[in-house]
């Protein structure tokens, strides 16, 4: 039975749909003694202090039965993980109100700083989410007959959330996974070049109000052959059609009341998606860092994931950093108590310095390093680079843009000007 303030109880096919832009506490849980009661009335007046800008949500989720949680199972103390974004980026064991509290205050606090424009999000892309729950999604890539597709939840069903939820369901039972998704506003601009051959039939004017009213879901979808069987799903192309012709088709069971345009979008042929998964996905640089200890002992086998995972690299240099060099790239952290051994421990000795270029490549490259701590990693993302070789959470092997302007910037910084198209 769960207690009022647990809006989500995860299961592992619940698990990917978890609401980016939140800070979410899960509670983990055993099943022979459910969730934490002790946290009960900590976790009500957490609620009651911050609910009002609808930020910090609870959760709870059954380690027993989610293999992903398998490292959480038998133990004797309730596990309690901290989500910014889809990303883990804490975890506490055991009932430390004090500790939780301050630390759910300062998440609060940050994310109410984000909001109002004064901070911005380290992480950018809601798909870090699947590099805790999927870690090796992404990494190793053999079977060449996967084939990938674009779909598209356009604005008026993503603002229903359960349906939303509900086809992102019936995508995974579809046995898809999605390898990249971004939410984003289209402008008119892009809604005219994305549709441009369909600027001149009657329902051009419906279809551009409506993708621009709201933010689109994108999603790059993968499994063997993957277009034909979107399409095949989605169903005919109107949801007038839909609705006559095969009624269990996505675009009539998805579609939104007095709303002539369908809300679902698949690629037509392969070429297609290649195309429009250009479009929403194109080629990225990022910035990675081999941190010096690790470049001494494990330079080969980072370079080796780094292959294995598919991205180019662009430039690559080994330069031990300068103190300035240091201080610039983690400016944000200046002030905090590990600053200084910070710097100390990026310029003892030289880094292996790259750009590195792929689709989504600033996001798949963070998730590639895995979570900041080794002991976080360790635990939800196995395969990383810093769950296999980072030491601990300052001398964590790797480092990352973390977002794209971050990574424009940082190029620069160590390269120079260079033409990265
Ligand atoms: N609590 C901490 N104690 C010691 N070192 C830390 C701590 N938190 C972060 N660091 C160090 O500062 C670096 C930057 O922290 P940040 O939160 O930006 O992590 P990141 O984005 O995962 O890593 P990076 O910026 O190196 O790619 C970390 O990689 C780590 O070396």
């Amino acid at each position: 039975m769960y207690v009022f303030c647990y809006e989500y109880k995860l299961s592992t096919s619940q698990l990917f749909v978890i609401p980016n832009y939140y800070i979410l506490v899960i509670d983990v849980y055993q099943a022979w003694c459910g969730p934490c009661k002790a946290v009960v009335n900590l976790f009500r007046k957490l609620k009651n202090e911050f609910g009002e800008d609808d930020v910090l949500h609870f959760g709870v989720a059954e380690a027993d039965s989610i293999p992903t949680l398998q490292p959480f199972r038998n133990k004797c103390e309730p596990v309690f993980l901290f989500c910014v974004n889809g990303k883990i980026i804490t975890i506490v064991r055991g009932v430390n109100a004090p500790l939780i509290s301050k630390k759910i205050t300062e998440l609060v606090q940050e994310e109410r700083e984000i909001a109002a424009g004064q901070k911005e999000h380290s992480v950018e892309d809601a798909s870090r989410q699947l590099a805790f729950f999927f870690p090796n999604f992404g990494i190793k890539r053999t079977d060449q007959k996967v084939e990938k597709t674009l779909a598209l939840i356009r604005p008026s069903l993503l603002k229903e959330r359960r349906r939303k939820y509900s086809v992102l369901q019936r995508i995974k039972d579809d046995g898809f996974k999605i390898a990249m998704q971004k939410e984003i506003i289209l402008s008119e601009e892009q809604t005219r070049e994305f549709y441009k051959e369909h600027e001149n039939q009657d329902y051009f004017p419906v279809l551009l109000e409506q993708m621009t009213s709201g933010p689109t879901l994108i999603l790059a979808l993968t499994r063997e052959n993957a277009v034909a069987h979107w399409r095949d799903l989605l169903g005919p192309k109107t949801v007038e059609e839909a609705m006559k012709e095969n009624p269990n088709s996505l675009r009539a069971k998805y579609a939104v009341n007095n709303i002539p345009i369908d809300q679902l979008h698949g690629s037509s042929t392969p070429d297609d998606a290649q195309k429009e998964l250009q479009f929403f996905f194109p080629q990225e640089h990022t910035l990675a860092l081999i941190k010096p200890a690790a470049a001494k002992k494990h330079k080969d086998d980072i370079m080796q994931k780094v292959k294995e995972a598919g991205f180019t690299i662009s430039k690559i240099k080994e330069e031990a950093l300068t103190r300035e060099m240091a201080t610039q790239f983690y400016r944000d952290h200046k002030g905090k108590p590990f600053f200084e051994h910070l710097v100390t421990y990026m310029t003892e000795g030289p880094s292996v310095v790259m750009i590195l270029t792929k689709e989504n490549a600033v996001e798949e490259w963070r998730q590639l390093m895995g979570p900041t701590d080794p002991e976080v990693a360790k635990a939800t993302s196995p395969e990383s680079i810093r769950a296999q070789f980072a030491q601990d959470i300052l001398s964590n092997a790797v480092h990352g843009s973390s977002n794209r302007e971050h990574a424009l910037k940082s190029i620069e910084c160590v390269f120079g000007e260079i033409d990265t198209d």
